[in-house]
Formats: structure tokens, sequence, C-alpha cells
């Protein structure tokens, strides 16, 4: 059984999927402090959160279980993923599911702030009819400056030119092919503040964008701009932008996102008649909240149920049409690494992966991590490693991993090829996957055979030298292990080859060192797949 934590307040119906599941157990446990996490979160296998749950690099030292963490919505700053990265843990978010939701918000308050709805709300319920002071603009004409054209600021730009807008938008991949598709002006964050009347920042927060309107953004602006962030607050410098109101260059501000959530008591934003603010509503709909709880909960149970998943969002994505052809290479990747983890012997140096045939035309990255996770598996122990942690191991390991394409694949569709360089040996071993029979190893080292990589396997290294064959059997037999298989390889006649054998049961150690001492025999080791 397989149990889940949901941290944050998350739609019912979004996760009834996850509810229904025999296999998962689904616990709702809200407003835990990071102490109260610490001491439950060992017992989840995946956690659910929204923005609240701050998921800490103590939470995830502690999370021996955890397998995902599953954001329900876009931003992911309340989750450290440096740390999910280094404890295997992986991190997926729902991208798709409130951006119109958000994009209808920004509208809401762009207009909100155009005709001080808030403002004279407040007034008409206390009392006052007043119908001077609130003097507002129209949107029709106007220049919108959208900075981040992703999901949510291409739907503002789609939706403002509908209202008469022209709009300028910056985004660092913003190409002029698609700012034409979308009728927009490509222009630079320096055009916007000086052209615009209206702003709206649709950026994630980054080292980059914290701050990108600040006092020296205001010093130059257009008077009059009205402004709307419903990104994430620290985008547009809180206090500037509070003195550019003051001064009259900005003339009205809309915020749904602060730099500290919730804002202190005497924030300045919270006094000033210039600025209307929500508390981070910006994905709040009942269609926005279903929409990406279902999207998280789906991916959840994937990943727990070891199947394909999407929306990682500390690992690179497969594209869904790389996805199928990769995937059946993923098993096979993982056991050739394994396999050449478990023979060779010394301290790992280097990884020399190798993909030939039509496998070589394709981004083989993720099957990489899956044989890196292989191989590090061995040294530091299954539960250590996963595809999520396996090439941060490698990279802080100083592990060099190096990938080779050919296209010739000698007589098989695909190959792939795993050498392994230790301080003492270098050994290597290929494997395809044949058709309707599955993952076979072809070679290890320069010998052709036909292992099926599973089970117990025995490898040995001799000479081919008659009799070896019987007494290595006469050996195994005598301590109650059977064989269910064997192969041998050689190359010359008398010369140097190798044994594989597939046991019942794992052989004692003891009986591996005495095949090892047996004539002309050079080493055995076994091999758990
Ligand atoms: N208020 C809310 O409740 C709410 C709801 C959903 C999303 N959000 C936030 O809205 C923001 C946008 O979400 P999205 O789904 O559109 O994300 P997205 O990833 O689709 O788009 C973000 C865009 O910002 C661009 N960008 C990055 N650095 C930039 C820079 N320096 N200058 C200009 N553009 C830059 C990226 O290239 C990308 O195209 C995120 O911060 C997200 O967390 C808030
Ligand atoms: O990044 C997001 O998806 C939004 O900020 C929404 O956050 P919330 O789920 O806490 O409303």
């Amino acid at each position: 059984m397989f149990k889940v934590l949901v941290s944050d307040p998350i739609s019912d119906l979004g996760i009834q999927q996850l509810v229904d599941a025999q296999d998962v157990i689904v616990e709702k446990k809200t407003g835990l402090s990071e102490d109260e996490l610490v001491a439950i979160i060992g017992d989840y296998d995946a956690l659910l959160v929204r923005s609240q749950t701050r998921v800490t690099a103590r939470i995830m030292e502690a999370a021996s279980k955890l397998k995902v963490v599953g954001r329900a919505g876009v931003g992911v700053d309340n989750i450290d993923l440096n740390a999910a990265t280094t404890q295997g843990i992986i991190v997926i978010n729902a991208p798709d599911g409130n951006t119109i939701t958000t994009c209808e918000h920004t509208f809401a308050m762009m207009m909100a702030v155009a005709r001080h709805i808030p403002q004279a709300y407040l007034k008409t319920v206390g009392g006052e009819w007043d119908r001077k002071t609130f003097l507002g603009v129209e949107l029709r004409n106007k220049v919108l400056g959208v900075l981040g054209m992703g999901r949510i600021g291409s739907e503002v730009a789609k939706r403002a030119k509908a209202f008469g807008m022209q709009i300028l938008g910056y985004d660092p991949f913003l190409t002029e092919e698609r700012a034409d598709k979308l009728g927009i002006k490509l222009a630079t964050v320096d055009e916007i503040v000086r052209n615009a009347d209206f702003m709206t920042v649709h950026t994630p927060l980054t080292p980059e964008t914290r701050h990108m309107i600040g006092r020296a953004q205001f010093e130059v602006m257009k008077p009059g701009m009205r402004i709307v962030n419903c990104a994430r607050g620290g985008i547009i410098d809180e206090m500037a932008l509070v003195e550019a109101v003051n001064s009259g260059i900005v003339a009205g501000a809309a915020f749904d996102v602060f730099e500290s959530e919730p804002p202190a008591a005497d924030h300045p934003f919270l006094s000033n008649p210039k600025i209307i603010v929500t508390p981070h509503l910006g994905a709040s709909t009942v269609e926005a909240q279903e929409n990406v709880a279902i999207d998280v909960s789906e991916q959840v149970l994937h990943i727990l149920r070891d199947e394909p998943f999407m929306n990682a969002v500390n690992m690179p994505p497969i594209p869904a049409n790389l996805q199928s052809k990769l995937q059946p290479y993923f098993e096979l990747g993982e056991k050739l690494g394994s396999f050449i983890a478990q023979a060779t012997d010394g301290a790992v140096q280097e990884i020399v992966v190798g993909y030939s045939g039509e496998l070589a035309e394709l981004d083989t990255q993720p099957i990489t991590r899956y044989i890196v996770k292989g191989v590090l598996s061995h040294h530091l122990g299954a539960e250590q490693v996963n595809v999520v942690n396996s090439m941060h191991l490698a990279k802080v390991r100083d592990l060099n991993i190096v990938t080779n394409k050919s296209h010739a694949a000698k007589d098989f569709t695909n190959l792939v090829t795993v050498s392994l360089r230790t301080k003492q040996e270098e050994r290597s071993v290929s494997g395809t996957l044949l058709t309707g029979y599955g993952p076979r190893i072809v070679s290890i080292d320069k010998f052709s055979v036909d292992v099926t990589p599973e089970g117990n396997l025995i490898l040995i290294a001799h000479n081919d030298k008659p009799g070896i064959i019987g007494n290595v059997g006469t050996l195994l037999g005598s301590n109650d292990v059977n064989i269910a298989t064997m192969q041998v390889g050689r190359q010359l006649v008398g010369g140097s080859a190798i044994m594989v054998l597939r046991v019942d049961k794992s052989a004692p150690k003891d009986v591996l060192q005495k095949i090892t001492s047996l004539p002309d025999l050079n080493n055995a080791k076994e091999i758990t797949l």
C-alpha cells in the first residue's frame, strides 16, 4: 500500500482517483509546521502540496520512503528542488491546469485597477454615493506590456487583443515568428516600461527576475502606468513600487502575490488607496483546483506504480513521441549498468555508454540515467539511487560519463553497450531488445553470448580447456546449487573464455571462492539482476 499525504487544501474531486485507488491510502493533514512534517513524513510515499507547505531540505532528509512531491499548481518555489534531487525525490507540478484561471484573474485585476472597483465598493457599502472620485480609464487603444510570454502571459495577450489593446511582449524565449503569430510586438523590458500604459508580469521568480522592475525602471517609466502582478511576489520591487505610486509615476497597482506571504499587517500596500490586493487567489477557481489536482494525482499514481509519467520539475522532460521509443530500453539499461558494476572490481572512474543502430538517432539521455542508476545502485545501495538523482550522484563523485553513438549495430537493430573503467580494469557488456523475447545480453567483453538479464547469474572467466565446465557443474551440484542455463563464449580454441551460468539460488561465497581456485579458472562473480 502506498501512503499519500495531502498537506494543503486540495480539491477533493481532483484527488478522487487517488482515494479510489486500491493500492493507495490518502491522508489529509493541513497546516502542519516543519517540525510536525519532519516527524511524520517518513511514513509516506507521496506528498501533495499547493503553495502553503514549505517542503524544506529537512523534510526531504526525513522522508525516507518519499518517491514524489506533487505540486497541485505551477510554482515550485516552496519546494527545495536541490534537496529533492539529492534525496532522489521526484517533484512534479501541474503546469496547465490553472493557466486560464490565472489569466482571468489578471484581467479581473487589470479592470479593477482601471476602474477603481474595490475602492468604489468599499465607499458604496460604507454608505457613500461617490461618483466623482473614481474616474477610470479604458483598456481600448492602450499599450499593454507583458513580461513573460509563457502559458499565462500568452493567454493574457490573446484576451488583451480582444479589448483592443496593443501588446508589447518580452520573454527570452519569444521569437519574432511566435510574436507575429500572437499578433504582438517583441520588445525589451526597457521599451515596455517606457511605452506601456499597463504592465503585467508572468515570469517565475528567479535570481534574474527578482526585482526586474525596480527603482531604475520606475525612473524611466511612462507616467500614469498601471501595474499588475499575479505571478510571484518579488518580481516587482515592492518598496520601489510604493515610492512610484506615491510620486504619481504609477497610477495604480494590483497585486495578487507578495514577497512574503501573508504580508505583515503594516505592509505599505495594505494602506495605499492606489494599490489593490488579493490573497494569492490567481489559481483559486473550482475549475482550476479540480484540474491541477486531477493532473497531479494522475502523475503521482504513475510514479508510485513505476509507470511512465510527465511534468517532473527536477528531471528533464521526455517528449511523448520519444517516451514510447525509449521506455523499453530503460529496464535493459539499468540491468546492463548493474551487471557491469557487479562484474568489475575497483573504484569506478568512468562509464562509457555506446548507442548504436536506430537508437543513435534519438536523445538517449533518459536511458543513460537508468544505466547510471544501475551502476551506482550496486555501490551506493538501491534505496539511495534512482533516475532522479543518478546523474547528480555521479557528478558529485566526479564520475565521468561518456556517450558514444554509431549507426552500425552489427547484427542488431539497436545495441546498448556499457563499459566501466575502474582503477583496476575495464569491462563491457552489450545488450539489445529481441522482438518477442525482450532484453538480452549479447556480448560480455569481447565474447558473444545470449543471456536473459535476470535472476542469479555466475560470470566465470576461464581458459578454454577440456573438463572445466564439468568441474564447475560438479562443484555447484555438490553444494546444492542447481544450474538452470549455461552460456559459454570464446574467441579462439584454447584461449580465454567466459561462462555465464543461471542458477536457481544464490551461490554461497565460499562456493564462489572454491570455483575460482579450480585449475584454469581466473575468476567467478555472482551477479544478481
Ligand atoms: N497567482 C497565482 O495564483 C498563480 C497561478 C498560476 C501561476 N502563477 C505564476 O505565474 C507565473 C507564470 O506561470 P506560467 O504558467 O505562465 O509559467 P510559464 O513557465 O509557462 O511561463 C513563464 C515564462 O517566463 C519567461 N521568463 C523567464 N525569465 C524571464 C525574464 N527574465 N524575462 C521575461 N520572461 C522570462 C519564461 O521564458 C516563460 O516563458 C509563474 O511565476 C507561476 O508561478 C501564479
Ligand atoms: O503557482 C501556482 O500555481 C499558483 O501560485 C497557485 O498557488 P496555490 O495553489 O497556492 O493557489
